[in-house]
């Protein structure tokens, strides 16, 4: 399955404002009584505000012109009391819709970071950390900017806007048509541009994802990067991924912006129309100061919360954007599913089989074809070959990292499919070729995904490390259990590392381990160790050993050679010197 997030860029488009609105408030659903509040008062808040100016008006025909100063401080105690409860219902919105939002981000971060936990490792593949950093931190907020900000705001000036134009209409049709004819013009205009705006936000949300991936694989490359003197290399590709940042962000700036001058013209126009209009009616007789005066506030009600329409439109396509790429990760699924037994489960004494197995990584070359081979209770198997030979790959497949393309995985005679990730996990130890460790303790890093120790305290556990024959290891650590391993491992040697992931693998008793490459930085006399501790394992544990250091396997029971495609027998070490001297490599 291909899992690359950015071949999906343009497919939002294809949705409809309608649909995607839709889809943003089906994530808000839960909110049904915060909403409700909220949109109550918003319509008490745009209400009060919309009778201002009928009042105004009112009171200058009634009581400015005809001098009566009482009645006018009354509707002044009147409109004063209005604007203050608007004031509050405003203010109570605001602090509804803000934990709305606030609330979405929670879920809506929880609910991708646990999906990307659930994908495979073909889907890390082919994603940059950063860019899924950015979708997770950045994407997620302008989604709760929308719903914090945007959307109450957004109904408010709706209403608004239809009372405005209700009262406009109901006051003087022949004026209030000419007022709302320029907002016609709007409609078409914000229509034929939303499209364009979406798109420019959703390429600048590209470029800051493209900024993150830059910024994140130089921050975890840094010795490389000060080995090599590489800092003007990636200072450069920096400052290209941070160009391109500025070139989008610009664009979708503009878009984001392009209505507000527009708007603004077409409310000048409005106005423009209700003032001669008005003079002409009032010259008539026909018309009065007050309803004048109403009625060039009542076109402003109806053009500003146009305006602001306009940025909050720009927003919601900003949110659209947003989610689209959030709605990506979160519509992915695992291909790496547990299915089902196959009919075909049958016993056999073998651990692990391969059946006519065959493997590409996506959009590559086959690496594995059609390969049989069956792997032993209690046995030590060897897998060696050339450099880019497959047998990482192998060790993936052995370890479901990924399933094949063609053919089966049998573990214990069933379907490797049908075992479910913890089981599968606790009977197979995979110790890779670069162990990762976590920010805590040797004891924390030794235990992690293993629930048999979990609550045992350092004695306890020493006692298991000791039961383990693995006490020698644990006193290359200057403070045993309780030595601090930094982020990434920072802190401790490679080989430390190694011993470290070796550790782990082999308290969680495994029926099969792995070892790919796992003594590689480890000097002679603890890789001895590291055998006799390997023989020491329970009779039944089955081993598979990936090494370049011939020296290292010379116990193994069977040595199969991996290279071109094929997983061979080798027979013997020195057959397997051979092949590796003079075979054809595969890269
Ligand atoms: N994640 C990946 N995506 C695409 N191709 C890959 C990936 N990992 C490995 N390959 C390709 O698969 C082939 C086999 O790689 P693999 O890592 O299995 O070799 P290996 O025998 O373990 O090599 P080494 O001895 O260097 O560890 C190589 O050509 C490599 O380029």
């Amino acid at each position: 399955m291909n899992y690359n997030l950015n071949k999906y860029t343009g497919k939002e488009h294809k949705t409809s404002n309608y649909t995607a609105f839709r889809n943003l408030l089906q994530l808000i659903t839960h909110e049904k009584k915060n909403l409700v509040v909220a949109l109550l008062a918003i319509l008490v808040n745009s209400t009060l505000n919309l009778l201002g100016p009928f009042l105004i008006g009112y009171t200058i025909d009634h009581y400015v012109q005809h001098k009566q100063y009482h009645g006018v401080l009354v509707f002044s105690g009147i409109l004063l009391c209005m604007y203050l409860v608007a004031l509050f219902t405003s203010f109570f919105q605001t602090k509804l819709m803000g934990g709305v939002g606030q609330r979405t981000l929670f879920t809506l971060r929880n609910a991708i970071f646990s999906k990307i936990q659930q994908l495979p490792v073909a889907f890390f593949n082919q994603n940059k950390a950063g860019d899924l950093i950015s979708r997770v931190n950045n994407d997620t907020d302008k989604l709760n900017q929308f719903f914090s900000q945007s959307l109450m705001q957004f109904v408010g000036n709706i209403v608004t806007m239809i009372g405005a134009g209700v009262f406009l209409l109901i006051i003087n049709y022949k004026i209030g048509i000419a007022a709302l004819a320029p907002a016609l013009l709007i409609l078409v205009f914000t229509r034929i541009l939303s499209p364009w705006i979406k798109r420019k936000n959703a390429a600048n949300m590209k470029t800051v994802g493209g900024m993150s991936a830059e910024i994140q694989e130089s921050l975890s490359n840094f010795k490389v990067i000060v080995a090599f003197n590489r800092r003007d290399y990636f200072r450069k590709r920096f400052n290209e991924a941070n160009e391109k940042n500025y070139t989008t962000a610009l664009g979708a700036g503009l878009a984001n912006n392009i209505f507000l001058p527009f708007y603004a013209m077409c409310a000048s126009i409005a106005q423009l129309l209700v003032l001669t209009g008005g003079i002409y009616l009032i010259s008539q007789g026909e018309f009065s100061i007050g309803l004048l005066v109403s009625y060039l506030a009542y076109a402003t009600y109806f053009y500003n919360p146009l305006r602001q329409l306009a940025t909050l439109w720009a927003n919601f396509q900003v949110a659209m954007a947003g989610w689209d790429r959030i709605s990506e990760i979160l519509a992915l699924e695992t291909d790496l599913v547990t299915v089902p037994a196959a009919a075909g489960h049958h016993t056999s004494s073998a651990l692990l089989e391969f059946k006519n197995v065959h493997f590409g990584y996506p959009e590559g070359r086959e690496i594995l074809h059609n390969i049989n081979l069956s792997l032993e209770k209690g046995k030590t198997y060897a897998l060696v070959g050339p450099t880019g030979g497959g047998k990482t790959t192998t060790a993936s497949l052995i370890a479901r990292l990924y399933d094949p393309t063609q053919g089966t995985v049998l573990l214990n005679g069933k379907d490797i499919r049908g075992y479910d990730a913890d089981e599968r996990s606790m009977m197979i130890g995979f110790i890779l070729q670069e162990p990762f460790l976590f920010t805590g303790t040797v004891k924390e890093n030794i235990l992690y995904g293993n629930p048999m120790y979990k609550d045992y305290s350092n004695e306890q556990l020493t006692e298991v490390i000791r039961e383990a024959n693995l006490e020698k290891l644990l006193a290359i650590f200057e403070e045993g259990l309780e030595t601090k391993v930094a982020s990434g491992g920072d802190g401790v040697s490679l080989g430390q590392k190694q011993l470290i992931a070796f550790m782990r693998a082999v308290l969680r008793k495994p029926d099969l381990l792995i070892l790919d490459e796992a003594t590689a930085n480890i000097d002679t006399v603890t890789e001895q160790l590291l055998g006799e501790i390997l023989g020491k394992l329970p009779a039944s544990t089955t081993r598979v050993i990936i090494a370049h250091r011939l020296n290292t396997i010379e116990n193994a029971n069977e040595i199969f050679f991996v290279n071109s495609g094929e997983v061979a027998r080798a027979g013997s070490l020195e057959n397997a010197m051979e092949k590796l001297l003079h075979g054809v490599r595969m890269s």
